[in-house]
């Protein structure tokens, strides 16, 4: 089908699901989300106030009616689980199924469309899986699905910094997330250890918050970053290019990643124990915070961050090929081998 046709349809689709929550496709939800923002515009008038449209991705969660309101149809269950970009999130309930998952809210105008529409059609064993959106007045609620580990940020605050192995072994994981993304051409755009969700059992971790994202033109040449609609990660965490308003691709997810690494082995985020804010005037004139990598560290551990904060991104690692160095340190430095004792670690 050629992109006319597509984009006819796309439109008319659009115009069927309005108002309506269905049970429907990732695509369905990416065409839907696109209309919120804009349609957030000042005019907020009665009718907009009890709007209720969106699309769900699983029969675990069941619209009545054409309707998927909380409070009517799902409840928030507990406390906060954790803040995302512009959006908090809460365990919620379905009321008929009795499924929980995890929910995102967020207010219409700091929604992105991008953060629907990057991961919609995204599934990979690294990556946490969506479970739809609806549209609720002027609240935006994205659903996905519940990690019972929480965040690997909370794992650091609570045992201050983690061994090698199990630094070495989740940058693993968030490497294979990013290869996968980055050959769709996704860019996460907030790589961090909040942003990095963990299993019951602390094994297994997904990438999440696409609150950033984009998907990047292949050709690399449009720099999105510079169009005005990019929102910057985490200032710990970013890039110099992107300080320097210089060409950014897949790149900058790499150099967060590495910069986690350091938040991982040390308990605190690089840069902030030596210099004070602005801390982006430093990212981009310093060398790589390479003085940042605890002694102990193996050779090769060395070699991975080492690779990971290029400053040139030209030189920079890619995720499959820093992948591999990790799976190398990790394998020298004797596979995973500390246990969940649990025991609290000074940061360094
Ligand atoms: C697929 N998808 C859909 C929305 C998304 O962009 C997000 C997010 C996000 C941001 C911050 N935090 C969490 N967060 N989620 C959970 C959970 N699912 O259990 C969670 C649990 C915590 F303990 C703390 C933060 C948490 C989730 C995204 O990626």
């Amino acid at each position: 089908k050629n992109t006319s046709d597509t984009f006819s349809m796309d439109e008319f689709l659009v115009d069927a699901l309005k108002g309506n929550v269905i049970l429907g496709e990732p695509r369905n939800l990416a065409c839907l989300a696109k209309t919120w923002k804009d349609g957030s515009s000042s005019k907020v008038c009665l009718k907009e106030i009890n709007e209720n449209e969106g699309v769900l991705l699983t029969e675990k969660l069941k619209a009545v009616d054409y309707e998927y309101r909380e409070e009517v149809h799902w409840t928030k269950s507990q406390g906060l689980l954790g803040t995302g970009s512009f959006g908090e999130v809460y365990k919620m309930e379905d009321k008929q199924t009795g499924f929980q998952c995890a929910a995102k809210k967020v207010q219409v105008e700091h929604f992105r469309a991008e953060e629907l529409s990057t991961c919609a059609g995204v599934t990979h064993a690294k990556v946490l899986p969506l479970y739809g959106a609806v549209k609720e007045g002027q609240w935006v609620t994205i659903f996905m699905k519940l990690m019972e580990g929480g965040s690997l940020g909370q794992l650091v605050k609570q045992c201050g910094y983690l061994p090698e192995d199990r630094a070495l072994d989740y940058l693993s994981q968030t490497l294979e997330a990013l290869e996968y993304l980055h050959t769709h051409n996704i860019l996460h755009g907030d790589v961090k250890a909040d942003n990095v969700l963990l299993s019951g059992d602390r094994s297994h971790a997904v990438l999440c918050d696409f609150g950033h994202a984009a998907q990047l033109h292949p050709d690399g040449i449009r720099n999105y970053l510079m169009t005005g609609d990019y929102v910057p990660g985490t200032e710990t965490h970013l890039a110099p290019e992107i300080i320097m308003g210089k060409h950014c691709d897949f790149k900058i997810d790499i150099w967060s990643s590495c910069c986690m690494m350091l938040h991982l082995l040390n308990g605190y985020h690089p840069w902030i124990k030596y210099y004070n804010h602005p801390l982006c005037l430093k990212i981009a004139k310093e060398l790589p915070p390479l003085r940042e990598i605890p002694p102990s560290c193996h050779p090769s551990t060395v070699r991975v961050i080492t690779s990971g904060l290029e400053k040139d991104p030209t030189k920079r690692a890619s995720a499959a090929e820093l992948r591999k160095k990790t799976c190398i340190a990790l394998k020298q430095v004797g596979g995973l081998q500390s246990s969940w004792s649990g025991e609290y670690r000074e940061p360094r």
